[in-house]
């Protein structure tokens, strides 16, 4: 029997909805698999500990997630208690940060029986790699001076390791797909770091020869996001650029509530984390409106991740059955709860056996 251990973090708002749904998804499909086992050990942290305890995790929190075999989080957040700035950078950076997990793997392309708000996407299938470790998510800066006098100074930091990183996931994702990476840019805006992530592209696709490049501004990639997404394969960009055009890209799905992701940690020095790209969404907690799917499609890239591929397809397929009858939540126009449409990918799941 193999035996995964697994630190959940449900964390704020819908997050502790979606995670316990997605867990007994997993359940399931290890019940399927026969040689295959879950071990969830779930953490409290969120603003709701924060409150209690004046931090969003313990001093040891790093220590006590390390020994697992993966992170599986919900999101964090909750403006009407702590400052997000806070919440987020005390918990959800604060391990992406120090376990390493340098990229962030966030696929977006069309399910079965889900309506894209496009009139004509054409079946885009595309991943975007996000660097998820520096850039313009960095604590480097300050606030100094009060009233008119007062000034904000916020560095972005873009190490060749960093830059370098990313670039090389995608080429060596786009390898294995449809063999084309974009490069997400701003070098007509941004004076000193996006000529350097140009030119490290340059040097890194190099090293790809048998790969197609293209280099696009930020700008008019995210206009192309939304006319013509069946352009694109892998798309490589920085922290603050994958952010936007990810939710974008979950946005032409259909829906944030469907849309996966993975920060993985490449040096095997830490546990990788996976969680949707959706937020805690406090507009609708607490109603069952919550889609599970986004948290559901990210346990399948946990399964990839842990060399279950096979499996992971199979519950990809399941979900898509599921879609595909139009048990769907009402983000997506459907009428369905969080726990219904988890029971029917359940269902589905071990009908499939
Ligand atoms: N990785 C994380 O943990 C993230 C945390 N956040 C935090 O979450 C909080 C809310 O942020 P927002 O900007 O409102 O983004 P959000 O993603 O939570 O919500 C944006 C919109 O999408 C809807 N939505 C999101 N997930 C959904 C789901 N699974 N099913 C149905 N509808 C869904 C929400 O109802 C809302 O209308 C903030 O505190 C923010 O900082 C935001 C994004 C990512
Ligand atoms: C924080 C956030 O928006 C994200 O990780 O996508
Ligand atoms: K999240
Ligand atoms: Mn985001």
């Amino acid at each position: 029997m193999k035996c995964i251990n697994i630190a959940s973090i449900p964390g704020d708002g819908i997050g502790r909805e979606v995670v316990p749904q997605a867990e007994r998804v997993l359940k399931a499909v290890a019940e399927v698999h026969g040689g295959l086992d879950f071990q969830f050990r779930s953490f409290p942290w969120s603003c709701e500990y924060y409150l209690e305890h004046g931090v969003m995790m313990p001093e040891d929190g790093l220590e006590q997630l390390k020994p697992h075999d993966a992170i599986f989080l919900g999101a964090v957040g909750n403006q009407h208690l702590v400052p997000d700035h806070i919440s987020l950078w005390g918990l959800l950076i604060q391990i992406r940060r120090e376990f390493e997990q340098s990229i962030n793997m966030r696929p977006a392309k069309q399910l079965a029986g889900i309506q894209s708000p496009l009139l004509n996407p054409k079946d885009f299938d595309l991943v975007v790699i996000r660097e998820n470790s520096e850039g313009e998510y960095s604590s480097i800066g300050g606030r100094i001076h009060q009233n008119e006098d007062e000034v904000a100074i916020q560095n972005a930091v873009f190490t060749r390791k960093g830059t370098e990183r990313p670039m090389r996931y995608a080429f060596e994702l786009a390898a294995k797909r449809r063999g084309h990476v974009t490069s997400a840019t701003k070098s007509n805006g941004i004076v000193y770091s996006m000529p350097f992530w140009d030119q490290v592209f340059e040097e890194v696709s190099q090293e790809y020869p048998s790969i197609k490049t293209d280099s696009q501004h930020i700008d008019a990639l995210a206009a192309f996001f939304v006319t013509k997404p069946a352009a694109f394969d892998v798309i490589v960009a920085s922290n603050l650029f994958g952010d936007i055009l990810t939710d974008i890209g979950a946005a032409i799905m259909g829906s944030i509530g469907i849309a996966p992701a993975a920060n993985i940690n490449v040096n095997g020095k830490y546990p990788s984390m996976f969680e949707p790209v959706h937020g805690s969404a406090p507009d609708i907690v607490g109603k069952g409106l919550a889609n599970p799917i986004g948290q559901i499609w990210t346990a399948k890239m946990m399964l990839d991740h842990f060399g279950e591929a096979e499996l992971g397809t199979y519950l990809l397929d399941a979900i898509e059955s599921v879609t595909a009858k139009g048990i769907v939540t009402a983000d997506l126009g459907g009428s369905y709860s969080t726990e219904d449409v988890t029971n029917a990918i359940i269902e589905e799941v071990k009908r499939k056996s």
